[in-house]
């Protein structure tokens, strides 16, 4: 379990986590939430004790990180994957780790094996694609045998089969009953992976909810009609207060009006319906329309007046 309360951090001027509270649950899997900037890696620094808070607290299962005995049996994280010693061999690192930080050598092979390293144990990492990198850091997060887990972007730059393995290994660590915290800018991925999002724009919590509800409360609902009479359907939706678009592939995107009063409206005026469909925004474009206030950087959009 992780808690945060009041969790702020200044750097001179600039507020980049501010008066976070929240609370990561074990078994499973938190998603952490925000656009570039939003303040997620000061956050994952602060319950590491890597950088102190300005003001508030976090604690690791009840006490602060930098107090805890045995920290490496007790929290994981996979911060930046490079921070290893390229001249090294992966078995060696994680020796090394295993050695300083009291751990059972056989630690070191059931973590390899868990992350399909073991064929490559014995060779440099400096040789390592970014993908080997990430498994040799995600090896090292669960050294330790910890109950809490903390992976910050992981699957940034990975192919779509290290992006599934990653996202099998996050379910069936919270499965585990682990705590697991993985911060992400990527929405698609979270709608898959995560039960609880933490949403954070600008260092402030945005959302705190499962994902469904975000979803639910963050993206208006639609309905999606085919008839072979969609004018006629345009008129009585518009004249009982919805709004119809015609899509592209002849569908009529209806807004403004609940799905069975489409249903109702199209019976009473005999208006042949092909199809009826509840539409839903996904959580890419729930997330994009809840943070558009706090991106930090605004790209132009190709095409449009500045
Ligand atoms: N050491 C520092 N000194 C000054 N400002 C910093 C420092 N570290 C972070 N910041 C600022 O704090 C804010 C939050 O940064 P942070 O890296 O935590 O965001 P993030 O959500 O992890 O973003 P990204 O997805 O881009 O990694 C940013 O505006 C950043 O410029």
């Amino acid at each position: 379990m992780i808690e945060a309360v009041g969790l702020t951090k200044r750097y001179g001027e600039r507020v980049a986590v501010d008066r976070l509270s929240f609370t990561v649950r074990p078994g499973q899997v938190t998603g952490f939430l925000g656009p570039n900037g939003a303040g997620k890696s000061t956050t994952m620094r602060m319950i590491l004790g890597l950088d102190a808070p300005t003001a508030g607290r976090v604690t690791v299962n009840g006490r602060p990180f930098v107090t805890l005995d045995n920290p490496m049996r007790e929290v994981g994280a996979l911060l930046d994957a490079k921070a290893i010693h390229g001249g090294r061999s992966a078995y060696h690192h994680l020796l090394c780790l295993a050695q300083s930080n009291n751990l059972p050598r056989r630690r070191v092979d059931e973590v390899l094996d868990v992350v399909g390293l073991t064929a490559v144990a014995r060779k440099r990492s400096k040789g390592f694609s970014l993908g080997m990198g990430q498994r040799l850091g995600i090896a090292t997060a669960l050294l330790g045998d910890p109950k809490v887990l903390m992976f910050d972007e992981p699957v940034n730059g990975l192919d779509p089969e290290g992006i599934l393995w990653i996202r099998n290994l996050m379910r069936s660590l919270a499965a585990e009953g682990r705590t697991v915290l993985v911060s992400s800018h990527l929405m698609s991925e979270m709608e898959h992976t995560a039960d609880h999002l933490l949403v954070i724009g600008r260092g402030r919590m945005i959302a705190d909810c499962t994902v469904r509800e975000f979803i639910d409360r963050n993206s208006a609902l639609a309905v999606r009609a085919r008839t072979p009479e969609p004018e006629r359907l345009t008129a009585v939706v518009t004249a009982a207060g919805g709004k119809a678009v015609h899509e592209p592939d002849g569908a009529l995107l209806i807004t403004e009006l609940p799905l069975p009063r489409v249903g109702d409206l199209a019976f009473d005026h005999g208006i042949r319906l092909h199809e009826l469909a509840p539409l839903q925004a996904s959580l890419e474009q729930a997330f994009m329309e809840l943070t558009k206030d706090s991106v930090e950087y605004h790209a132009a959009i190709p095409g449009e007046q500045q």
